[in-house]
């Protein structure tokens, strides 16, 4: 990391909201503080789908590399074509792949198949469907109908990217799209970003994996499964490092240990203030805890620092808390780290189809959003009617986050409201 985190911004416990540190303050210092730690490795391009690219890349030659047929049928000299209709003897054979075998005679078409090199001379392509053949005394003519543009069905050299053109830039996510632009200029290999190396923790006493007997008063470790697979949607090496028990030197030892081996840590529980919450004091004894309690619900016990020069995200325990603060601020943080833009999600401005009262100023709230289309064919947000932050029913009828705004105290049914979707955020649709 070239520039490290100022120490210690926010450790005080007995903040207001209004003295806790608001969500964009946040945004500011993790986009700020951190830049990108993998190094390089060049890979072949089918490795490469969701990668971040480490190279400057132009495209060679056009694509295509030259002038081709759109479509199958016969290729002529537009200006051989009678505007009412043509009639041409049927000369060369073209297909896709194949050398053409000279230029166009005049007075005649070629018989072309889509993605045939056009015979020099030609230029305007008639679909087969629209095209009579006859023989007549032992030779072959085609009739091409009226009402074709010149230039019709031909595919010209280089219209989709020209010799030259800069294609893609260093810190650009490679999807799928961009793989095969890659491929069509000829690019086998690429420098990409190494994955970054996230280390996953669990904490809390209470938590079992599934398939594991629970004791009383046990839970099953949700937060696992939901940021593993949260995480994997970026370009990440996950380290399942498990469940700590709620035992400071076992919390402090295991991330210890972790912070030699991964780029970030991510924990999930222990990030409150409750005597059995460990993880902010083992990071302040390791390292340096840089912020802790957020204006914000849920997720306001988060926390962020480093030990050494690995980086930790402490996100709440509360599955909802835990979702919400990954993709707010995990997302943008890893992709950064991994060579990348601080990920902002996308926002649309939605009607409200539930109304708020008393909203608590000085925090802002994400409520998980479900999109729905009323009778006037209108596309309208609905809130999950329940807020508790342990309630995964929610995050799975939910298509975002609704975001309302600190200042806000209430909400109107109707008024627009900042609709976060989850597919704008990487996430796939159910
Ligand atoms: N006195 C206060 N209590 C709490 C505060 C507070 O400010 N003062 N904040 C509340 C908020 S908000 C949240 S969020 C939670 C988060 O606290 P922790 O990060 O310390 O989380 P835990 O106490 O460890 O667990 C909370 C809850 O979530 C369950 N949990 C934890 N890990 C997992 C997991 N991996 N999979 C599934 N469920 C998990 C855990 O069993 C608890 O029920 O604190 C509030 N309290
Ligand atoms: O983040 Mo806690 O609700 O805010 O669960």
């Amino acid at each position: 990391m070239s520039d490290t985190p100022t120490p210690s911004l926010l450790n005080d416990c007995f903040l207001h909201d209004r003295d806790r540190l608001r969500h964009d303050e946040a945004l500011e210092i993790l986009r700020t503080r951190m830049s990108t730690v993998t190094g390089l490795e060049t890979l072949p391009l089918e490795a490469c789908a969701g990668r971040i690219l480490a190279q400057e890349i132009a495209a060679p030659r056009d694509v295509p590399l030259f002038d081709n047929a759109a479509v199958d049928g016969y290729a002529f000299r537009f200006s051989d074509h009678d505007p009412a209709g043509g009639f041409f003897r049927l000369g060369a054979r073209v297909a896709a792949g194949h050398p053409v075998e000279g230029p166009l005679a005049p007075w005649s078409a070629a018989r072309i198949f889509t993605g045939a090199v056009m015979p020099e001379g030609a230029d305007t392509v008639a679909m087969q469907e629209d095209c009579r053949v006859s023989e007549e005394g032992g030779e072959t003519f085609v009739i091409v109908p009226a009402g074709l543009r010149a230039g019709a069905n031909r595919r010209r050299a280089g219209e989709d990217l020209k010799a030259g053109t800069p294609l893609m830039a260093p810190g650009q996510r490679l999807r799928p799209q961009d793989l095969a632009a890659l491929a069509s200029i000829g690019q086998a290999e690429v420098q990409v970003h190494q994955r970054l190396k996230v280390g996953l923790f669990s904490t809390g006493d209470e938590l079992r994996r599934p398939g594991r007997a629970l004791a009383a008063g046990g839970v099953y470790d949700s937060n696992f499964f939901l940021l593993k697979a949260l995480a994997e949607t970026l370009p990440v090496e996950i380290h399942d490092l498990g469940i700590l028990p709620d035992r400071r030197a076992d919390v402090e030892a295991a991330l210890a240990a972790a912070a030699q081996r991964c780029d970030l840590l991510l924990t999930t529980g222990g990030a409150s203030r409750g005597e059995e919450d460990h993880v902010g004091a083992a990071l302040m004894s390791l390292g340096h805890r840089h912020m802790w309690q957020l204006a914000i619900k849920p997720g306001r016990p988060m926390m962020f620092g480093q030990i050494g020069t690995t980086l930790l995200l402490g996100l709440p325990g509360n599955p909802v808390a835990a979702m919400v603060c990954f993709l707010l601020y995990g997302r943008p943080v890893i992709n950064q780290l991994a060579g990348g833009a601080f990920l902002a999600p996308q926002r649309f401005a939605v009607p409200a189809a539930f109304s708020v009262k008393g909203k608590k100023p000085d925090r802002r709230e994400f409520y998980r959003g479900t999109l729905v289309t009323g009778p006037d064919g209108e596309t309208r947000v609905t809130k999950f009617e329940r807020d508790g932050s342990g309630l995964i029913t929610g995050l799975r009828a939910a298509d975002g986050l609704i975001e309302i705004p600190e200042e806000v105290r209430s909400v109107d049914e109707g008024s627009l409201v900042t609709f976060l979707p989850f597919s704008g955020m990487g996430l796939a649709t159910a």
